[in-house]
């Protein structure tokens, strides 16, 4: 059976009025909200905290540094009570493991963030990896670094919609995966390489969409959050 896939929705701004705005689409859908390194260095810690304020947020700052650095880093994050949290899998099985041990130290039980180590960046292809020394495929490197991360202590993995399937496959149904690199059905794909539609992730099995542009630039935002909404209850 098919499970249902939740959006979350990608806040990319610098304006702390147009985040509320869009933030508020999101209440309305009942979808968690996704801040990223634009919100967050833009606007500053005490930003993040307003807009959280009675909200599921999915922190997305990509931490990726050697291992004290990045746990200090979360230990520092635990105030804004994220629901999720990235770090990098390539920084390799220590600096997860060290996220890990930060997260459960730091962290109240029963408000622990999911723990999800990016995979391969969905604005990658074939080419780019070749360019930083990767000859494998996108599928292949997804699989090896998810394993490698799941095993150091990551709750769960960033991939692209287009390995969700094979992942499922190897590393079976629990696993959380989240999933940007979402586009509609002929729509442009900007700087993303690896898409799908809502509804073909969800077929995957993504646990998780996250969309931005396809929302926030849309003509009537809300409108399309309901129609991605929809989409993804099959
Ligand atoms: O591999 C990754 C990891 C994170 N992202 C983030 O997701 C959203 C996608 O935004 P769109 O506008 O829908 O392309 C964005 O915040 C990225 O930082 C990703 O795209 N790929």
């Amino acid at each position: 059976m098919v499970k249902n896939t939740g959006l979350i929705l990608a806040l990319d701004t610098k304006d702390p009025a147009q985040a509320e705005q869009w933030a508020k689409i999101a209440d309305a859908t009942g979808q968690m909200i996704k801040i990223g390194m634009e919100f967050t260095y833009a606007c500053g810690f005490d930003a993040v905290a307003r807009l959280a304020q009675g909200r599921k947020i999915f922190l997305d700052l990509k931490l990726h540094d050697i291992p004290n650095t990045v746990a200090s880093a979360i230990a520092s994050l635990a105030s804004v009570k994220p629901a999720m949290l990235t770090i990098h899998a390539l920084g390799g099985k220590d600096m997860i493991a060290a996220a890990r041990k930060s997260v459960d130290a730091n962290f109240l039980s029963g408000q622990k963030p999911i723990l999800l180590a990016v995979t391969v960046l969905t604005s990658m292809n074939q080419e780019n990896l070749n360019s930083i020394g990767i000859s494998v495929t996108p599928l292949e490197q997804v699989l090896l670094l998810g394993k490698m991360a799941l095993a150091a202590g990551a709750d769960g993995l960033v991939c692209s919609p287009q390995e969700v399937a094979y992942l499922r496959e190897h590393l079976g149904e629990d696993v959380v995966l989240v999933v940007p690199g979402i586009r509609m059905q002929d729509a442009v794909a900007d700087d993303q390489q690896r898409v799908m539609t809502p509804a073909q992730a969800r077929q995957a099995g993504a646990s998780w969409v996250v969309v931005g542009r396809p929302i926030t630039k849309a003509v009537d935002p809300e409108a399309m959050a309901k129609h991605i909404v929809q989409e993804l209850q099959g």
